[in-house]
């Protein structure tokens, strides 16, 4: 039986105006209670991981800004990942470009945030990245907000890491998510699944994609890879 179920949280156990979907608490929670480890992987910040873990019901551990931060139980140290200087870095060539256009920019909980920044995304994402694609960024679109990270890290760099402190094989672990900043986990991962409102790019690196999207589909990802525990119930 899979040992971990990680989630993507909006988009995902949310819908798009990121109100959470019911049936996905209810299905974590009856995951936490037959003993699968449920780990929350999002681009939100640790605050608002910490609060999510918490009321949802889990253990409190999180992957957060896309891998940036990660977190083991609720009392384990947030380890931090990746370079958030670089980031303020091309947030201000971002910034100069688009002032120039009277456009502002706005920055998500920057002060909450360790390794990576967030922005609204009222600017054109194929713009932002032509504009740092020499800067050791990437850019990430959610459909929620667009982040700047540093290279070389994602969910699914922060899972493998994690895993490896649990003992946890990737072959046991079923991945579920919607976006692009969810590829790399649901390609680390033994499982990985797409709800059907995920991008295309998603669902192609998914090896199976639901029928239903946003909270629905995470039940019916979690159904498939786990028919056993729900016969039971
Ligand atoms: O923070 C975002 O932009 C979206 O977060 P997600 O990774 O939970 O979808
Ligand atoms: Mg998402």
């Amino acid at each position: 039986m899979l040992k971990a179920v990680v989630t993507d949280v909006d988009g995902t156990i949310t819908d798009q105006r990121r109100r959470i979907s019911t049936c996905a608490i209810e299905c974590i929670r009856t995951l936490v209670d037959a003993g699968v480890r449920v780990v929350l992987a999002s681009g939100n910040t640790p605050c608002f991981m910490n609060t999510l873990t918490k009321m949802i019901g889990t253990d409190g551990t999180f992957i957060g800004e896309n891998g940036g931060v990660y977190r083991i139980g609720f009392t384990g140290d947030l380890q931090v990942r990746g370079d958030q200087q670089v980031c303020w870095d091309a947030y201000h060539l971002l910034k100069s470009h688009f002032d120039q256009q009277g456009i502002a920019l706005e920055l998500f909980g920057a002060k909450e945030r360790f390794a990576d920044l967030a922005l609204a995304r009222n600017v054109p994402v194929d713009e932002v990245r032509i504009l740092l694609s020499n800067s050791p960024v990437q850019v990430l679109d959610t459909g929620f907000a667009l982040h700047l990270q540093s290279l070389f890290i994602s969910k699914a760099t922060a899972l493998e890491e994690l895993a490896l402190t649990l003992a946890l094989p990737a072959d046991q672990i079923l991945a579920v998510g919607d976006s692009e900043n969810d590829i790399p986990m649901l390609q680390w991962a033994g499982t990985g699944i797409a709800v059907a409102n995920a991008r295309p790019a998603v669902q192609t690196a998914a090896t199976h994609v639901t029928a239903a999207r946003y909270g629905e589909g995470f039940v019916e990802a979690v159904r498939h890879a786990l028919p056993s525990l729900f016969e039971r119930a």
